[in-house]
């Protein structure tokens, strides 16, 4: 794809609208949340597909918050246009995930220091080995102390990107990550994390737990409006 302007095909921001950091939750519901609640005079910026993005201050310093649907390709999209066509330099993705080892519970948040996958978007870059998809250690630290300054316990890990939220046989599924100590799973990190390296940018996924066998799920609204303490993490580092 050769489009290197804006507006683009799926953002109708122009230059200068969006911030240098974007907070990126899946949900775009979950985007027009964190705006509200947390940012003075959000500006929506856009609307395509209904995938709601704002433009805000936090503590008096711009931030943007925008959605980024679910799966590789669809995050792989919107961070690509906001990488290299808007000038951003940090993307904080904020999602919902699935435990994987037993010792992760219901709610905990995991800052993704890797992220494995099982996905063919490192195809695209045309390299001769296996890309490994890392967040930038800048927010990671960050993050960290971020967490530790407001009492929020978070684990630093590895996670994995997966393709598919449903599947034949999840347990077979998850058994051979369980082994390898991959904490949780998502749908977008690696992307993300390609993306950034690709862009020369920064990235990082954080996490709260959302589904862990025999608990109950959490709903889809607890999902858009109560993983504060993962957004005021985030909101942190801008
Ligand atoms: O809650 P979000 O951020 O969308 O993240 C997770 O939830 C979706 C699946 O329900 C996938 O996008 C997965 O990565
Ligand atoms: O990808 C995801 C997201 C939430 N819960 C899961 O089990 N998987």
């Amino acid at each position: 794809m050769s489009h290197t302007s804006t507006p683009t095909l799926h953002n109708t921001a122009k230059l200068g609208d969006i911030a240098k950091t974007v907070l990126m939750p899946g949900d775009p519901l979950r985007a027009k949340f964190i705006a509200e609640k947390f940012l003075d005079n959000p500006v929506c910026f856009n609307t395509v597909r209904n995938m709601l993005g704002y433009t805000g201050t936090y503590n008096g310093k711009p931030v943007s918050v925008m959605g980024h649907g679910m799966g590789m390709p669809s995050v792989g999209i919107y961070t690509y246009e906001l990488f290299n066509f808007y000038d951003v330099d940090n993307i904080i993705r904020i999602g919902s995930s699935g435990a994987i080892q037993p010792d992760v519970k219901m709610r905990d948040i995991i800052i993704g220091m890797g992220a494995c996958t099982d996905s063919g978007y490192a195809k695209s870059f045309e390299l001769p080995g296996t890309f490994c998809p890392v967040a930038s250690y800048d927010l990671i630290e960050k993050a960290v102390d971020a967490a530790e300054s407001r009492g929020i316990p978070v684990r630093v890990g590895n996670i994995i990107s997966g393709d598919v939220f449903y599947c034949d046989n999840a347990d077979k599924h998850d058994n051979g990550w369980i082994k390898m100590g991959v904490l949780a799973s998502e749908m977008e990190a690696a992307a993300l994390y390609m993306n950034a390296a690709r862009a020369g940018k920064n990235a990082l996924c954080m996490i709260t737990i959302s589904d862990k066998p025999g608990d109950t799920p959490t709903t889809a609204e607890e999902r858009e409006k109560t993983f504060t303490g993962m957004m005021e993490i985030a909101l942190a580092l801008v």
